[in-house]
């Protein structure tokens, strides 16, 4: 079996708010859905590979693009234009998508 992952990158404009417990969930494509319940990870920048923080991982929910609402932006920290032009860049034509919830530790 494969262990579960103990590393997750953010932009890193978006750190401050993952480190300052603002930004709650994050929405990630399939190839990162395997993160697991109850498990602590660790935050870097995507840019610098810096570390931020440490997380524990509360849940992970498969979400549809189309689905998601204002109540993700402001788990996101941010507006829900801004966050559905962020994930269209990153996951272009990408429908099934995964909410992960995370606290900080
Ligand atoms: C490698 C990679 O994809 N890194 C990502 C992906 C997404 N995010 C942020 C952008 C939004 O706030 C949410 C939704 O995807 O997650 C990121 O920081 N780094």
């Amino acid at each position: 079996m494969k262990a579960a992952p103990t590393k997750i990158t953010f932009f890193e404009f978006l750190t401050p708010f993952v480190a300052s417990g603002k930004k709650t969930i994050t929405i990630r494509d399939e190839s990162e859905c395997h993160y697991v319940p109850g498990t602590q990870v660790e935050v870097f920048t995507l840019e610098t590979d810096i570390k931020v923080c440490d997380i524990e991982i509360e849940s992970v929910n498969p979400i549809q693009f189309s689905e998601i609402n204002e109540f993700h932006a402001e788990q996101e920290y941010l507006e829900l234009g801004r966050l559905k032009e962020i994930i269209s860049e990153v996951y272009p034509n990408t429908e099934q998508l995964y909410v992960i919830s995370y606290k900080l530790v």
